[in-house]
């Protein structure tokens, strides 16, 4: 007999495209059907019958301090029952306004949106605007999100499903993406000299968590921020996935470089569908209304959205330790993977830093989008299932990260590591 599981997707495949909402939620790559969700507190989710699992994918990012936070459910009710959204200014935007440019720096104006997407293609369009240019160099295996001008040799769900251009996008749309080697600052210096004057802005993740986690080399970021710099282009930094997570400051803090422009999203929305982007006044005040560049958002700021967010972003500012805890974390799930790979002389690679971490199938130094493709995907998808099946809910796909939250402990990372040895006796 189906389970309720089974007979969901049965019914989804029928009227949504293969299933699901969003592509990374299918298991497609790693064979069998994904587990639809009832509920989640904390570490853990449950499935419509009845499985728990200790999750690792906290929706993509945002759940840094576990499912179902008391405090920022309570604020989302309450900001609910004031109506669900205006249309019109409210005063949470302007708080949240100015508690991200109180902790990144190199934002000092912000505009909220509602995804992550709309964040990336705002902030290309402004780059253009502010710099007259019309090119832009983004990083092979970096997930901008699925605006046109991204889907070029891009992470995450099109990487797993090996087409990592989309169909759709027009020629002239993609014609002015050029793709660089991530920590290959030479590859870039190459486009900067075939495009003189024309290359708007470099878009990077700072840690890329999208084609697996691959952490920039010593002084890659340093490199990258000088050479913006000498060439008039603009550095953005997209961390939609690092911002807030990596640190209070995100990426940016933890490296110590000021990009021009960043785009957020997912924690700042506490799980909400919330985007924002900002950087340095001069370029910020392109935006319309007062300036030339068109950018706009019915439910943009919605309030709702904004009181969860806050109220996550709040939280963390008043305990700076869940950072410790977070990285005490990652340094545990890390270190007993690469112990379990050393003591029995496994074809794995682990990579990441803080709370975000990737067991990639390959022997390999995976430094870059050609190296993390050397992975054997059917080994992760058979390592996949059998996590699964222990009450390990996993990314379904070799290139996605694991997430960590605050409510995750050293005994869950104990599990997970004994679970994972179980893999291979
Ligand atoms: C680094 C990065 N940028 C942009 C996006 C797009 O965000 P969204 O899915 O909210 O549109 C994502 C994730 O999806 C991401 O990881
Ligand atoms: N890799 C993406 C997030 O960072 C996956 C989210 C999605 O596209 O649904």
């Amino acid at each position: 007999m189906q389970n309720h599981s089974e007979t969901l997707f049965d019914r989804a495949v029928q009227k949504i495209p293969g299933g699901v909402n969003s592509p990374v939620r299918a298991f497609q790559a790693v064979g069998g059907r994904p587990r639809f969700m009832a509920k989640a507190t904390q570490q853990h989710i449950w499935d419509v019958d009845g499985r728990q699992y200790t999750d690792y994918v906290g929706s993509w990012g945002p759940m840094i301090l576990g499912h179902n936070h008391p405090v920022i459910r309570q604020a989302a009710v309450h900001a609910a029952q004031s109506g669900l959204s205006f249309g019109a200014a409210t005063p949470a935007e302007v708080e949240m306004a100015e508690l991200i440019c109180g902790l990144v720096p190199s934002v000092e104006m912000v505009r909220m949106v509602n995804s992550g997407t709309e964040a990336v293609m705002s902030a290309l369009r402004v780059a253009r605007g502010f710099t007259g240019r019309d090119k832009i160099i983004k990083f092979e295996g970096c997930y901008h999100g699925h605006c046109d001008a991204m889907l070029v040799k891009a992470g995450s769900g099109v990487m797993t499903a090996g087409v990592p251009d989309s169909a759709g996008v027009p020629e002239g749309c993609a014609k002015d993406t050029l793709t660089a080697r991530y920590n290959d600052l030479e590859s870039v210096k190459k486009l900067f000299a075939e495009f003189p004057r024309q290359i708007a802005a470099v878009i990077i993740e700072p840690v890329a968590a999208n084609m697996g986690v691959v952490t920039p080399k010593d002084n890659f970021l340093q490199d990258l921020r000088e050479l913006c710099t000498k060439e008039n282009a603009l550095l953005i930094f997209d961390e939609v996935i690092t911002g807030f997570r990596l640190g209070l400051s995100g990426a940016q803090g933890l490296f110590g470089v000021a990009p021009d422009l960043t785009t957020f999203g997912k924690i700042v929305g506490a799980g909400m569908p919330v985007g924002a982007y900002g950087g340095r006044k001069e370029i910020m005040e392109m935006v319309s209304p007062v300036g030339a560049v068109y950018q706009a958002g019915t439910l943009s700021g919605n309030p709702v959205a904004m009181a969860a967010g806050l109220a996550q972003l709040n939280l963390l500012v008043e305990h700076p330790e869940v950072y410790d805890h977070l990285f005490a974390l990652g340094e545990h799930l890390r270190n007993g993977l690469k112990q379990m790979i050393q003591c029995h002389d496994l074809p794995c690679t682990v990579t990441g830093v803080g709370s975000l971490a990737c067991l990639f199938f390959t022997k390999e130094a995976v430094t870059d989008y050609q190296t993390a493709k050397s992975s054997d995907t059917a080994a992760f998808g058979a390592y996949f299932r059998h996590m699964l099946e222990h009450g390990i809910y996993l990314a379904p796909s070799q290139f996605e990260a694991v997430f960590l939250s605050n409510a995750h402990t050293m005994k869950d990372i104990d599990f997970l590591l004994h679970t994972a040895e179980g893999f291979w006796d």
